[in-house]
């Protein structure tokens, strides 16, 4: 049977005193997208570093398509997207593009790549005047250029425009659609519920959930609005049918849980009436990745 993209078992790394993977367990299939979420210091560029074998666990294994993550074979078969650094900064972008792309046995063509993200009219100038954004564009295509069987992304749009994001999003999706395995990290819910197929959270070095973006935000359903702040939702909740919820969070927003039906709906707005205030946005959707994210990790900042 083949063994999966990636195999994470158990994984524990320690920096110091501090632990920063407490046992980890996470599995990424073949031919998936794979999203990796979690506060800043969760764990994720360190899980995805051990996995490119540019860092050590303390304990746990790690399979990457089978092999140790250090063996060399690996290297042809797994795209890296490094941040920004490791290219000589006076390199033209088109040039260290062609030069990356002869490392491999079947690269895909350097003009095509640079111009479906963009890079195209950027080809001669050198890297240290790219932008922040354009040098993370390279980065990425120097990652897929050698037609990878798994790339690893680690936030791969963050500080692009939203065009680049666009353009980022629709090569993942190629990637996908090739058959390559994908991992991503992101702080973006909305890139994590388009793009993955699988999602896994992890918080303080351990995974907190994981499932597909439909399974992790359930069918339950929520009716949200926007109104006055301060509003008082005693009254309200006890004219709502027994196991709702209504919160506001955070000011001026308000959400209600439960069993979503006319009834709940007319409950509200006849409320909203007596309050004096109109529901502005009214509407009803389900939770949000986001919702689960913030519900799983808390709201503190780390
Ligand atoms: N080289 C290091 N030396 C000491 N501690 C480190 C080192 N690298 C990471 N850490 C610590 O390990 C923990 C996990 O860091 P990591 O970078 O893996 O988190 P992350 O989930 O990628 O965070 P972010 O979202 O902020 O990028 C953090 O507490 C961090 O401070």
């Amino acid at each position: 049977m083949e063994s999966p993209a990636v195999e994470i078992v158990d994984l524990v790394k320690r920096y110091g005193g501090a632990t920063a993977l407490d046992g980890l367990t996470l599995r990424a299939e073949r031919g998936a997208v794979t999203a990796v979420l979690g506060p800043n210091g969760a764990g994720k560029t360190t899980t995805v570093e051990i996995c490119e074998g540019f860092r050590t666990a303390d304990s746990g294994t790690v399979k990457v398509l089978g092999l140790a993550p250090q063996r060399p074979e690996l290297r042809p078969r797994v795209g890296i997207m490094l941040q920004a650094g490791g290219v000589p900064p006076a390199m033209r972008c088109g040039e260290w593009l062609r030069l990356v792309a002869r490392f491999y046995a079947h690269p895909l063509d350097a003009q095509a790549l640079l111009t479906r993200l963009g890079l195209v009219d950027h080809a001669r100038t050198p890297y240290r005047r790219l932008s922040g954004g354009q040098q993370q564009r390279l980065s990425l295509a120097a990652a897929v250029i050698g037609r990878p069987e798994l790339v690893f992304l680690d936030e791969p749009t963050a500080g692009l425009d939203p065009q680049a994001r666009h353009a980022c999003w629709e090569l993942v999706g190629q990637l996908r659609a090739a058959g390559v395995s994908v991992v991503l990290t992101t702080h973006h819910m909305d890139e994590a519920e388009r793009l993955a197929d699988h999602v896994v959270i992890i918080d303080r070095g351990r995974v907190v959930a994981e499932g597909t973006p439909a399974s992790l935000t359930g069918a339950e359903r929520q009716l949200r609005f926007r109104a006055r702040p301060g509003l008082a939702l005693e009254e309200l909740l006890n004219a709502l049918p027994a196991g709702s919820a209504a919160k506001e969070s955070p000011a001026g927003h308000y959400i209600i849980e439960g069993l979503v039906g006319p009834e709940l709906l007319a409950t509200v707005t006849a409320w909203c009436a007596s309050e004096g205030v109109t529901a502005d946005d009214l509407r009803i959707e389900r939770r949000t990745l986001e919702d689960i994210f913030l519900e799983l990790t808390g709201r503190e900042l780390r």
